[in-house]
């Protein structure tokens, strides 16, 4: 794993539609989960039992600029995807949707997640013959599925399921179905909508309400929905279904005016602000986030303890969300470019900093130092998570753990480090809590407790 690179996911978005090309709708979902990954992007569409495929590096209005890219991939499936990558460097090459060869023609996969018993299952693979043209974990699933698909799919993804291990968000076509598949943690988010004629499976539901799709429902953990000229089934394996969505989406990762396993994100996050008012409450004159994804927290906070929310970082929104640069002295420069203080708002005053993570302690210390230098006459740095100290196997790119300042120093000296004149994170109580579920989360990157065994191999991330 790239150390430089901080955390984001990847997004897949699938329509079936009874009549038209859908390729239009799949690019809109794919720009509205834009958030989840912005290396590459790609869309495949099925007709006349052919596929159709474009994709290549960067953003979706970049990839498809010229429009005849989009008009000419005709077909009334499809399935998108954009990505930030996991296992697989960054190159076109390794850009999704990934198509391969099976029993009846060829078949088009998207994977949101991360396999980390991928490289056995590839020696495994190669060793009876099977040639890879990527290097990343997605094309082992699709290679494995075709080389198990014999009579029929859903048999082939149940008997992958059984033997790959990690997280996974797939949307699969073949020439006449769309099948929607979720780990049997359900770890990364899947949700199902419906249009007039037909169903969309997206990773969030921001991506079905770009394209006028009412949610239906998200796709169980272990589920396996099949979508096709006779309407829509599920098969499950329900071999170990229990749930743990990533927490992480409802911290950071998914947009706010999402819907995720029945958590409204903006609703938790608010929350998780007010329950951090209480757990860390502090004498302020006001409240502000680091934008974008503090926002709802910070206005939670200010809403708990009433102390005014008011606007004291402005975010260039030509910069991506996670600002990636090539070192760590050009990545807190990048933190000047993407955030400037709005000085009458904090000038002479008690602020209180409200953002939902740190990571490394880049944004954070380069805040603090930012807002007191135009005058801010306290910082008191309010975190509406616990602190990351575990680096994370099953989708987000956390750094190395001797990066993750939570797994090297008490919030003390955070505290210290960073110049604030207080700080605190929430509690992991007060986190799940904000949810207003019980547990049901992947929380390891707060607590270590990982929801499988991870093999020797995926643990080389952490190396
Ligand atoms: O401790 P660090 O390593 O600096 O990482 C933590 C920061 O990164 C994320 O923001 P990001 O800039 O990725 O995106 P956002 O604009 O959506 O908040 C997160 O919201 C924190 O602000
Ligand atoms: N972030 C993701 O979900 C990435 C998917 C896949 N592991 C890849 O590297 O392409
Ligand atoms: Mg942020």
């Amino acid at each position: 794993m790239d150390e430089d690179k901080l955390k984001e996911e990847c997004g897949v978005m699938g329509v079936y539609s009874k009549v038209q090309n859908v390729s239009h709708m799949i690019y809109y979902g794919l720009y509205a989960l834009q958030h989840r990954g912005q290396e590459s992007a790609g869309i495949a569409v099925s007709k006349d039992s052919k596929i159709d495929c474009y994709k290549d590096m960067g953003l979706v209005s970049q990839v498809f600029s010229d429009k005849n890219k989009l008009e000419r991939l005709e077909g009334n499936i499809g399935v998108g995807h954009v990505r930030y990558s996991t296992t697989g460097e960054s190159l076109a090459v390794n850009a999704q949707p990934l198509i391969v060869k099976c029993k009846n023609g060829e078949m088009a996969l998207v994977h949101n997640g991360n396999i980390v018993n991928a490289g056995s299952i590839r020696k495994i693979l190669e060793s009876e013959g099977v040639s890879f043209q990527t290097t990343n974990d997605s094309e082992v699933m699709a290679n494995m599925i075709a080389r198990y698909y014999k009579d029929d799919i859903e048999k082939a993804i149940k008997g992958v399921m059984e033997i790959v291990k990690g997280s996974y968000a797939l949307i699969i076509m073949t020439e006449d179905k769309l099948i929607g598949v979720r780990d049997n943690q359900g770890i990364r988010p899947l949700c199902l909508g419906k249009t007039d004629d037909g169903y969309v499976l997206s990773s969030e539901s921001c991506g079905l309400d770009a394209i006028g799709a009412e949610l239906v429902r998200d796709i169980e953990p272990g589920e396996i929905v099949i979508i096709d000229k006779n309407g829509i089934r599920s098969i499950f394996n329900d071999k170990w279904n229990r749930k743990k969505l990533c927490i992480f989406e409802i911290i950071y990762f998914a947009r706010p005016d999402s819907i995720i396993d029945g958590i409204n994100v903006y609703s938790a996050r608010k929350e998780a602000g007010k329950i951090l008012s209480s757990e860390y409450p502090v004498d302020a004159d006001v409240v502000i986030s680091v934008p974008d994804s503090g926002t709802p927290a910070a206005i939670g906070y200010a809403e708990e303890s009433g102390i005014p929310y008011s606007i004291g970082l402005i975010k260039n929104r030509y910069i991506g969300r996670t600002f990636i640069s090539p070192n760590q002295k050009a990545r807190e420069k990048g933190v000047e470019i993407k955030l400037n203080v709005i000085k009458e708002n904090i000038e002479g005053k008690r602020v209180v900093l409200v953002d939902d993570s740190i990571v490394r302690g880049t944004t954070s210390k380069r805040i603090v130092n930012m807002l007191k230098k135009a005058g801010a006459k306290e910082v008191h740095l309010r975190v509406s998570s616990p602190s990351v100290s575990y680096p994370c196997y099953f989708g987000i790119d956390t750094p190395y753990r001797k990066y993750l300042i939570g797994a090297n120093k008490t919030s003390d000296e955070i505290c210290e480090m960073i110049n604030a004149d207080s700080l605190g994170f929430l509690s992991q109580e007060g986190l799940i809590k904000s949810t207003g579920k019980s547990d049901q989360f992947c929380s390891a990157c707060f607590n270590g407790d990982y929801p499988m065994e991870i093999p020797r191999e995926g643990l080389e991330l952490d190396e």
